[in-house]
């Protein structure tokens, strides 16, 4: 017996929303896909047929009577509901509110997993009235296609939510990770690391960003998609890190703060693919060409990854 439950509702339908729904819907779930007005709806109705184009693709399973429907109806989305995924902007406060709007209309046995990127859970959950039930739930994007998704329970959250929540995950076929609580999460702390040396890199003029890109895609995320950092230290050596790692380590960026150059962009309006220019400038159709590359990359990726060992 599947531990998923019947139906399912995913709150904010932006970037996240649709995929997640849909790999909700195709392991047989019922979602129901909410947000607050008819444009964000008609904004998610389209990236969710793409959504199962991709799915289509790369060949994922669906079981029978999974469905995904749309609406700005808050009651009608929660209704019979057995789990909540909040999607909505990155902000604490707006989620506090989401959720003090989602306990006033379910029961209390109703889990609510949060899709934050790092925010404490702890801190979330804190304005909660019943705080037991919020757990953070990390899918990494684009959500339909990462096989991974990070748990969290925050301090308050009852533990018996994290089995539950690991069962749910493996009932779609993905890979719960359960970790203790931290700002950030592991996924997201591990990636800005990187992507705070990349920045100091390009600031510092040390690298182009197409010699950066190539050099990070192939030189780690290459060897990283198949190995994971801890085998890796084990193919090249202890001893090597250590020789390493003791002159390299300290010269590592370490600034607190977003750099000035990113910070100088977005004053301009760069924000990347959502205004058509951000660390590379985009002409009349390179955007959406460059999308469908990155997700005929990934599907290929995908396929790849899944049929070899996990080393
Ligand atoms: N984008 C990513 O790569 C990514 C990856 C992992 C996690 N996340 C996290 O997932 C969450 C959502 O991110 P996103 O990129 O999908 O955001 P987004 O801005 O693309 O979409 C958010 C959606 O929430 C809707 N919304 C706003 N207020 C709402 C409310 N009160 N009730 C319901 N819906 C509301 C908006 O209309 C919008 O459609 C964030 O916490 C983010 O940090 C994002
Ligand atoms: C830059 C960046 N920041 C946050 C997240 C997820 O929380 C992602 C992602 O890809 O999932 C990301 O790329």
């Amino acid at each position: 017996m599947t531990s998923l439950p019947t139906i399912a509702t995913v709150i904010g339908s932006g970037t996240m929303g649709p995929g997640i729904a849909a790999t909700l819907a195709r392991a047989g779930a019922t979602v129901r896909l909410y947000d607050i007005s008819d444009e964000a709806i008609a904004r998610a109705e389209s990236a969710y047929g793409i959504v199962t184009g991709v799915l289509e693709a790369v060949g994922s399973p669906t079981v029978p009577g999974g469905s995904v429907s749309f609406g700005t109806d808050l009651d009608e989305a929660l209704a019979g509901t057995g789990l909540i995924i909040e999607a909505v902007p990155e902000k604490l406060e707006l989620k506090q509110k989401v959720f003090a709007d989602i306990e006033a209309r379910v029961g209390d046995d109703v889990i609510i997993a949060t899709n934050t990127s790092g925010i404490p859970i702890t801190t979330m959950a804190e304005s909660m009235s019943h705080p037991g039930r919020l757990i953070g739930m990390h899918w990494s994007n684009p959500p339909h296609l990462i096989p991974m998704i990070e748990i969290i329970p925050g301090q308050a959250t009852d533990l018996a939510l994290v089995d539950k929540l690991v069962e749910i995950v493996k009932a779609f076929n993905y890979t719960p990770v359960v970790e203790k609580e931290i700002p950030g999460f592991v996924e997201n702390r591990v990636l800005y690391a990187i992507l705070r040396e990349c920045m100091a890199l390009l600031e510092e003029g040390i690298v182009t960003p197409e010699g950066l890109d190539a050099c990070v895609k192939w030189g780690i995320g290459y060897k990283l998609s198949v190995v994971g950092p801890t085998r890796l230290l084990d193919m090249a050596g202890l001893d090597i890190y250590q020789a390493v790692s003791s002159y390299l380590n300290k010269e590592l960026d370490v600034s607190t703060d977003t750099p000035q150059f990113i910070k100088d962009k977005i004053a301009a309006g760069q924000l990347g693919f959502k205004s058509g220019g951000g660390m590379y400038e985009y002409g009349e159709g390179d955007v959406d060409a460059k999308r469908k590359e990155i997700i005929t990359g990934l599907i290929a990726a995908r396929k790849t990854l899944s049929s070899i060992p996990n080393v």
